[in-house]
């Protein structure tokens, strides 16, 4: 049994919708790693007060809105939850909050968003539409009506939407451009805002209509989190073993409830219990042609148990993973070619023709996922060497205990 921390995504939009309501949250079994701290302090800095409940790794949190403030400064790190999220809040400070973060964060999409606050009334000063920016708050927000092309990331519809009630005239975001990714993550932003009280309106495709609105204050228990329990499923299908997560939701918005369907065709069986989600390896790991363009985050743990199957796979419709923490096309193949593996990055995605594997070190280039995908691979090649195993602390920093755990050491 393996008992996953809360989700990132969703701790990160309640932080969000907690601090711009008009009364206190709790938040229980929030995550506490890299990006969720982040996000906590950025909002601390704006002048939101949260404060721990509880004690052990997760505490609750106790998040007290406050009239938002400038001057301040947020490292946004390398979260694109914390850099997509926040300039639209800070639109709402009196005063101008700065934002920069890792030097990789400078590379990430962000233009569209900072080009549709300006549309809806904000003054950014920007760096080539990239960070690092200063918002200069003015204690209140327009809104209104914007266009913006967001296919390199649905992380920038989300974030207008998630501040839009608190705009004068709410906020109707519309996509324009080649398809959105990642449209789970979308819908969660969207049922966590009605969760908070808001009206939202999503019934037109690439169309969102957030109406302007007092948020409510809740007592919220955070799902865990189903991409972060990737790499445990993985090492049951992979060694013909058997895991159970705990808690995993019967319904969710969360992407990870994709891995029932993509590990089942892998080879798993999968069972959905009231305790958790049963994963049995049977001892056969198949190749897979997958569109993971709703999913992308899943792809390295996929990958890693792609390279390990009797069949090829092609993992299809994620181009936009060139710009997540590190190019993951470029280092998924680099880094199982490297072990002895064929992997070909097809502009797209990749396609995965298994071969046996040899030990080495496996670069993760300040990757949380490429740590997991390389965690799942060393079960079965002997002499994988995972470089700065540190950095899954980014939504994950007791991987590695619990993964020890898991093999019973
Ligand atoms: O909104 C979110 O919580 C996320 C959206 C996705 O981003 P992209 O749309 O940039 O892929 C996902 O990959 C990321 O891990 C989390
Ligand atoms: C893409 C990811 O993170 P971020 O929220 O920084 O985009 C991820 O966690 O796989």
């Amino acid at each position: 049994m393996v008992e996953v921390p809360g989700s990132k995504s969703v701790t990160n939009r309640a932080l969000v919708l907690a601090a711009l309501a008009d009364a206190p949250s709790y938040l229980r079994r929030p995550l506490h790693s890299r990006d969720t701290l982040l996000m906590a302090n950025g909002l601390r800095a704006m002048g939101v007060v949260i404060e721990e409940q509880s004690s052990g790794a997760h505490p609750d949190w106790y998040v007290i809105p406050a009239a938002l403030r400038g001057d301040a400064r947020v490292d946004v790190g390398n979260a694109g939850t914390v850099m997509r999220f926040l300039p639209p809040v800070a639109t709402l400070a009196e005063g101008p909050v700065h934002f920069d973060g890792d030097p990789r964060s400078r590379q990430r999409p962000l233009g569209p968003l900072i080009e549709a606050l300006r549309a809806l009334g904000a003054r950014v000063d920007d760096t080539a539409g990239a960070l690092p920016l200063t918002v200069h708050g003015t204690g209140s927000l327009t809104g209104g009506t914007v266009t913006l092309d967001a296919s390199s990331s649905s992380q920038l519809v989300s974030g207008l939407l998630l501040s839009g009630p608190r705009f004068n005239l709410g906020v109707e975001v519309r996509h324009d451009g080649p398809p959105l990714p990642s449209l789970p993550h979308i819908a969660m932003t969207v049922q966590m805002l009605r969760q908070a009280g808001a009206q939202v309106d999503d019934v037109t495709e690439n169309l969102w209509r957030v109406s302007p609105g007092a948020l409510l204050g809740q007592d919220l228990v955070i799902e865990p989190d189903l991409s972060n329990a990737a790499p445990f499923l993985a090492a049951a299908l992979v060694t013909g073993g058997r895991v159970t997560i705990r808690d995993w939701p019967e319904r969710t918005a969360q992407p990870g409830d994709a891995l029932r369907d993509l590990f089942g065709r892998m080879g798993g069986e999968c069972e959905l219990r009231e305790d958790g989600l049963t994963l049995r390896g049977t001892g056969q790991v198949h190749g897979i042609d997958a569109d993971l363009h709703d999913v992308g985050e899943l792809t390295p743990v996929v990958a890693a148990v792609a390279a390990l199957a009797d069949s090829p796979s092609r993992l299809r419709g994620i181009a936009h993973l060139r710009r997540h923490e590190t190019d993951r096309l470029a280092a998924l193949a680099k880094e199982i070619n490297g072990l002895g593996g064929d992997v070909t990055d097809t502009g797209d995605g990749l396609v995965i023709r298994p071969k046996p594997l040899h030990g080495g070190v496996f670069a993760t280039y300040d990757d949380h996922r490429l740590v997991m995908a390389a965690a799942v691979i060393g079960l079965v090649v002997p002499g994988v060497e995972i470089e700065n195993v540190t950095t899954v602390g980014k939504t994950l920093p007791e991987f590695p205990e619990l993964w020890t755990r898991m093999l019973g050491g």
